[in-house]
């Protein structure tokens, strides 16, 4: 029997909800990602200055209090990364990793070293910290010296691999990861972009 249009599998794209905060990197991959896969999404507003991360809601949603977090009906992700994987092996559109394994491996360490090397040693809870302890001017010294010692590392994994973009001339998660994050470093921390090279203390 000819299936008719009401049950034909052509569904409708569930409702995505992002909770984001705009000026968040982390959030702004989940964005990005959502965005190059042409999906629609509600976005949720968490404002990280007014604390909205620790009301009971969101808490319920993320534990640990940072955005973003993407509802996909009843699957909750709570982790930039995790959110691009998922994203990425459910609407295979405009894919985020290359089918060459090298390419795909020096993509997953450029979004680690933003990830786990940069962005954790600038988040807002360390760097109010910083502030607290040390005063401004150390926390401002601080973020610029711990991204510059990830941007030299990245430039030196990217020597002879990037092209347009950070692996060839088509856009891929490594450069999801570091579009918000050299964002960050011009606007936020004022890092001079042009120095090439050393940009940070050793140690
Ligand atoms: N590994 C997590 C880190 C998330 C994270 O650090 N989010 C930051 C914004 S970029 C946050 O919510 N910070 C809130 C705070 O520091 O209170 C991810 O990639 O999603």
């Amino acid at each position: 029997m000819a299936a008719n249009s009401s049950d034909c599998t052509d569904k409708e794209q569930p409702k995505l909800k992002l909770y984001s905060y705009w000026r968040s990197s982390c959030s702004w991959r989940a964005r990005i990602a959502l965005n190059l896969k042409g999906l629609s999404y509600e976005y949720k507003a968490v404002n990280l200055l007014k604390g909205e991360q620790f009301s009971p809601e969101f808490s319920k949603l993320n534990p640990i209090n940072y955005v973003p977090v993407l509802v996909d009906e009843d699957i909750v992700i709570a982790d930039s990364f995790a959110i691009l994987m998922y994203l990425d092996e459910k609407y295979p559109q405009h894919p985020l990793l290359p089918c060459d394994l090298q390419k795909k491996a020096i993509n997953f360490q450029a979004a680690n070293i933003v990830s786990s090397s940069i962005q954790p040693l600038q988040n807002l809870l360390v760097l109010n910290y910083i502030e607290e302890k040390l005063g401004s001017d150390e926390k401002i010294a601080w973020a610029q010296n711990q991204i510059g010692r990830g941007f030299s590392a990245l430039e030196k994994l990217l020597e002879g691999i990037s092209g347009r973009y950070a692996t060839g001339d088509e856009i891929y998660l490594a450069d999801v990861f570091l579009a918000p994050q050299i964002h960050a470093a011009i606007t936020r921390f004022k890092l001079d972009m042009k120095v090439k090279g050393k940009r940070h203390r050793q140690g």
